[in-house]
């Protein structure tokens, strides 16, 4: 394809994540990839360079653009030569005219921006927050107990112990240390995470919102697959993911508990009150994992946030019901907003008695009210908020 071609493929792709955003409907990447299925005439270096564009499209633009031509004309702003594809050649997208409308920057829609700002993010901190980030694995300690694996690139070593960094764009799916488990991509924020559980081997603990589990595999590594590991979710199709990834990283997990929304705590029965550690990892507004997601502030609403609120402060009671006396709650979540974090936290502590704010050694992290705040900006992960309590 020509330049010219790619650029208005990109527009019209930007047309539908544009409207999928505006509708609930399908994500971007998802978007990019049907696209590419009903248009085999791309080529891998055509596809390579229309999700660039797009993706770089999408990061220009702070609200939701009107179409997919003013986002790709606000691209063109920051990247200004671009502005001669724009040749009204066939395939390619028409001149552009005078007093054209071009799609606002900026980091997210105004009231998200206030927010952030509310919140403490500073503007480097937000222009970060829509980086590119790049490839992080753990090193599966399950598999490799000491030393590293023999991966086709060396990797940065990282604050987390197990922790490897690898450039923007490498693609290790291909890779025999990953296929065998010996690896797992996992951003060094959500490692520094697992940290803060401090889950050892022969305790119980509960991954309350394990989802695919992530986080749990990380647990189980920890635990040196000793002791009693739980993984629970409500979505059926996350965690269902779970057990395959599980024997690919042979992890033990003990149990994995579907649980119904609202009645969680009668699947949860055989560990109530039982938990060394819960760990809850809970549904948030994702305003730290833009550079993964940058469409993702297109989505978000005052009234979504309101809900999130609301659903964290309830997994967080259902945890409180798990844990013994002694043992902690590690609350995370991959949002920068205060509500979701250190407030969720404040407004637990002050409505439970018997609960304190523990301090964390973690190697990175910025105090944040009772937690700390990891971010793009200083500390070179997504953004995240992590406080641990204890029950006394
Ligand atoms: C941030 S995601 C978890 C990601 C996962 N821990 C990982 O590391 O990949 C939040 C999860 O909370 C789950 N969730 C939502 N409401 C819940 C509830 N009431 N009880 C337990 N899990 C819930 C969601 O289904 C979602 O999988």
């Amino acid at each position: 394809m020509r330049p010219a071609a790619r650029i208005q493929s990109a527009i019209e792709i930007l047309d539908a994540i544009i409207a999928a955003a505006r509708s609930g409907g399908a994500p971007a990447d998802r978007i990019l990839a049907d696209w590419f299925k009903g248009n085999r005439y791309a080529g891998s270096k055509d596809k390579r360079a229309i999700r660039e564009l797009v993706y770089d499209a999408i990061r220009a633009c702070g609200p939701v653009p009107e179409t997919g031509r003013a986002a790709m004309l606000g691209l063109v702003e920051e990247r200004p030569e671009l502005r001669d594809l724009f040749d009204g050649s066939q395939y390619g997208p028409a001149a552009i005219v005078d007093g054209e409308r071009v799609a606002e920057g900026g980091v997210a829609p105004e009231w998200l921006e206030d927010r952030l700002i509310a919140s403490g993010i500073e503007q480097a901190d937000a222009e970060a927050l829509l980086g590119r980030a790049p490839l992080d694995m753990r090193i599966n300690r399950l598999k490799v107990p000491e030393g590293l694996p023999d991966l086709p690139e060396p990797g940065e070593a990282l604050a987390a112990p197990d922790a490897l960094r690898f450039p923007t764009g490498t693609q290790a799916s291909g890779w025999d240390a990953y296929r065998d488990g010996l690896v797992e991509v996992q951003d060094h924020g959500s490692q520094i995470a697992c940290m803060a559980v401090g889950a050892q081997g022969g305790e119980t603990v509960i991954d309350l919102c394990a989802g695919a589990g992530g986080k749990t595999l990380a647990l189980a590594a920890a635990m040196r697959n000793e002791g009693t590991l739980v993984a629970a979710d409500t979505d059926r199709r996350r965690l269902s993911q779970l057990g395959p990834r599980a024997e690919r990283a042979g992890a033990a997990v003990s149990a994995e508990v579907l649980l119904d929304p609202g009645r969680e705590l009668e699947a949860l029965e055989p560990w109530l009150g039982k938990a060394d550690r819960v760990l809850v990892d809970a549904p948030c507004s994702g305003t730290g994992t833009w550079r993964r997601n940058p469409e993702a502030r297109w989505r978000l609403s005052e009234a979504e946030i309101a809900r999130y609120v609301k659903t964290q402060a309830h997994v967080l009671a259902i945890a409180a019901e798990l844990v013994r006396e002694g043992g902690s709650i590690t609350y995370v979540v991959c949002s920068l907003l205060d509500e979701e974090g250190p407030r969720q936290m404040a407004d637990f502590l002050a409505a439970h008695s018997g609960w304190q704010a523990q301090a964390l050694d973690l190697p990175l992290g910025t105090e944040r009210g009772d937690g700390i705040r990891l971010l793009p900006s200083r500390d070179g992960t997504d953004g995240f908020f992590i406080a641990r309590i204890g029950k006394s």
